[in-house]
């Protein structure tokens, strides 16, 4: 088995020794400036682990294990309430400790910050900006699929994320948010894992946290495992064999609109034969609901006793606390994914109702379905931002 050093020695001059054939295009001299990088920390084992894999070399198990050990994390998921309304992870932007809500649904990394006037920040952690950082002339804005909303200015600062570091990130400091953000004390901002092409930044978009590291991971994946009134987690650069069960089932990703986007192909409700039928949707761990089409939200609250739509009081399908519900499962990628009946209870209409809120609702005015938090926190999934972006699913 050859020492780290003699590997290391050996990639160093990997283009030689490996001899990968170089097909050398006859032009003129010409030079090419060096430009370091300096967006992130390197590892080792990392490097030499994809610098092997790129000649086509077996990895030996000790560059494996120091790799898989390498600048990848793992970070909590914390529930921002007792229903799973939102999910909150601890993050470092500069000096500054806040809790993010992770979203898969949109792309800016945006924060709670000393931009914004005192009466908006009670009770909120924020970033206090440091004006050497700030990116001139940048602004950004974003609106959200339930009217809330958020707007400022741009600073490059470091974002630590499960001990992984993005040494000079996009960091979207508030100057004003709307009154949903001002009142949800918990949320200290957002930290976007969509495509980079829905970041809001002008005149120019920025990279996502994740675009930023995904190469010094060993691997350009993150793992979502959101939990059922309980902390998960978020892993980056490696998938965990402890965190589910039975295979992981991967679907190519459409990514054109920015979404992580995918077509489930059919349904079931209870225990009910399977209805095949094209499902586009997309996976948003920002969404708290599974949104889906109106005859498949009919046919699921059909057999739940005393459930009802009620748009006018709840903005909803309801039905009494006490229901017993049936699972609902989602064909994707030919694997049915099942989400267990008591998740899709989301919460009372208040507290002390006896009138519960579905976890499933209608898409009406989407696009397509999503597939929220009610749908993740029974899944281990995989997103894999390769050359071809695919989604993984696993029961957990
Ligand atoms: C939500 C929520 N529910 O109960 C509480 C508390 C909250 C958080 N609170 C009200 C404020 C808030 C509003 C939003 N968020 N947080 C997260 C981003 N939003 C998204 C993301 C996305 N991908 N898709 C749609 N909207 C809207």
């Amino acid at each position: 088995m050859p020492s780290l050093s003699a590997l290391a020695t050996l990639l160093a001059f990997s283009d030689v020794i490996l001899g990968s054939p170089v097909d050398v295009q006859k032009r003129k001299p010409f030079s090419l400036g060096q430009v370091e990088r300096k967006k992130f920390v390197k590892h080792g084992p990392t490097q030499m682990a994809k610098d092997l894999r790129k000649h086509g070399v077996a990895v030996p198990e000790a560059i494996s294990i120091a790799a898989a050990a390498g600048p990848n994390g793992s970070a909590p998921a914390v529930p921002g309430d007792q229903y799973d309304s939102l999910y909150l992870t601890p993050v470092t932007v500069g000096s500054s400790t806040l809790q993010l809500d992770f979203d898969t649904g949109s792309s800016d990394l945006w924060v709670f910050s000393s931009l914004q006037a005192s009466s908006q920040l009670t009770g909120h952690d924020y970033y206090k900006v440091d004006a050497s950082k700030k990116v001139a002339g940048a602004t950004w804005k974003i609106s959200y699929g339930d009217g809330s909303g958020a707007s400022g200015t741009v600073y490059a600062d470091k974002v630590v994320v499960g001990g992984v570091t993005a040494t000079s990130q996009a960091v979207e400091a508030a100057t004003s948010v709307s009154a949903a953000f001002q009142r949800d004390t918990d949320t200290d901002g957002l930290l976007g894992l969509a495509f980079s092409s829905l970041n809001t930044i002008k005149p120019t978009p920025s990279k996502t946290w994740f675009d930023t590291i995904k190469g010094n991971l060993p691997s350009p994946i993150f793992a979502v495992t959101l939990k059922y009134h309980a902390a998960g987690t978020y892993d980056f650069g490696f998938i965990d064999k402890s965190k589910y069960t039975g295979d992981i089932t991967y679907v190519n990703v459409d990514n054109s609109d920015g979404f992580w986007g995918f077509t489930a192909t059919g349904y079931a409700v209870g225990t009910g034969a399977e209805v095949k039928t094209s499902i586009p949707a997309i996976g948003d761990t920002g969404t708290t609901l599974l949104y889906l089409p109106t005859a498949i939200v009919k046919a699921y609250y059909a057999k739940v006793s005393g459930a009802k739509l009620d748009s006018t009081n709840a903005g909803g399908w309801v039905f009494p606390c006490s229901a017993t519900l049936p699972d609902f499962t989602a064909t994707i990628g030919g694997a049915k994914q099942v989400v267990p009946g008591k998740y899709i209870n989301y919460a009372p209409l208040e507290t002390g109702s006896t009138t519960c809120f579905g976890g499933i609702q209608v898409n009406d005015g989407l696009p397509f379905s999503i597939f929220g938090d009610i749908f993740l926190k029974s899944k281990y999934v995989v997103h894999e931002l390769s050359a071809t972006p695919r989604l993984g699913f696993a029961q957990q």
